[in-house]
């Protein structure tokens, strides 16, 4: 069964017009999102409009048919245990939501080790880039933006030690891992909503893909406790994770066919007293390899 949407064709021409200026695919979905599109309607229109641009296919003209059937729900790996033991220690199971696929953890970090992970980072934090809807450059957003860094896969033995802890609690090879992101948000900042997973729609996300395969799940941990604001939140799901030093939150969102689970949409919440820090694992389907080697 499958049911139409309404797709006017000026909406349909700023999409076309807007990858055809290399913006990413997950920054038109958002854009379309904010001006009130219901996320899975506006990324079907995005896929579909890149679809055709890619295949020479005629364009969705007026109306856009969608498959009533949901995206399958990606399946939840983590397994059923209330506790995980780790080669250091037992992480705990917190909560576990359905879809999207999602699995809150305790205990994951040290506090000696979110402190290590600060101090290690902050003299190589960078402001945040974005890549701008309408021109599809790569820019610095504004006051509001967030600032991070990449460590090297194993970079550190601490670093190593932490990758073969994910690993193991979500039952994927560690070298599926791309490398530690850490991201700071100063009050004020925020991440607006996205997919983590990648659209192939420019080269720079095609190369990626290329080396390691589409993103499959995302693992943050929380590096301190945020006084207000600055959760983790899912708008379609309505659920939202306050960040808790030492927590982490594992979501999941590509199904067998490649596709990404719409209902991942996220975003990290205004951060409106103090400070928040995280690092992020985004994991492969394949051995990811990284940029220049
Ligand atoms: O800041 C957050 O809580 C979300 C971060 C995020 O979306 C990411 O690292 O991919
Ligand atoms: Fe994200």
């Amino acid at each position: 069964m499958a049911i139409t949407v309404k797709f006017s064709n000026p909406v349909r021409d700023w999409i076309a017009h807007n990858l055809g200026r290399g913006a990413e695919e997950r920054d038109i979905v958002r854009e379309l999102i904010s001006n009130g599109t219901q996320a899975d309607f506006a990324n079907a229109m995005v896929s579909a409009v890149a679809h055709a641009l890619r295949h020479g296919a005629p364009m969705p003209d007026d109306k856009l048919v969608l498959e009533t059937e949901a995206p399958s729900a990606a399946r939840r790996r983590l397994h059923e245990a209330s506790t995980m033991r780790v080669a250091d220690g037992q992480v705990r199971v917190l909560a576990r939501m359905a879809r999207p696929a999602a699995t809150l953890l305790s205990n994951v970090l040290a506090e000696e080790e979110c402190a290590q992970l600060i101090s290690a980072a902050r003299p190589r934090l960078r402001p945040s880039r974005v890549v701008d809807p309408i021109t599809g450059l790569d820019v610095v957003k504004d006051h509001r933006s967030s600032w991070g860094m990449f460590f090297r896969p194993a970079e550190t033995a601490l670093i190593e030690k932490i990758e073969r802890r994910i690993a193991r609690v979500i039952d994927r090879p560690v070298e599926h891992g791309e490398g530690l992101q850490i991201l700071h948000y100063p009050v004020g900042a925020e991440s607006t909503p996205h997919f983590d997973f990648l659209m192939p729609v420019n080269d720079a996300n095609r190369a990626s893909i290329a080396r390691g395969g589409q993103r499959v799940c995302t693992f943050i941990m929380y590096l301190n406790d945020v006084p207000a604001g600055g959760e983790t939140t899912f708008p379609d799901a309505g659920w939202s994770v306050v960040p808790q030093r030492g927590n982490a939150l594992y979501f999941e969102y590509g199904d067998a066919a490649g596709h990404g689970d719409p209902a991942s949409l996220h975003a990290g919440a205004p951060v409106l007293e103090g400070e928040k820090w995280i690092a992020t694992k985004w994991v492969r389907d394949r051995v990811f390899v990284p940029r220049g080697t």
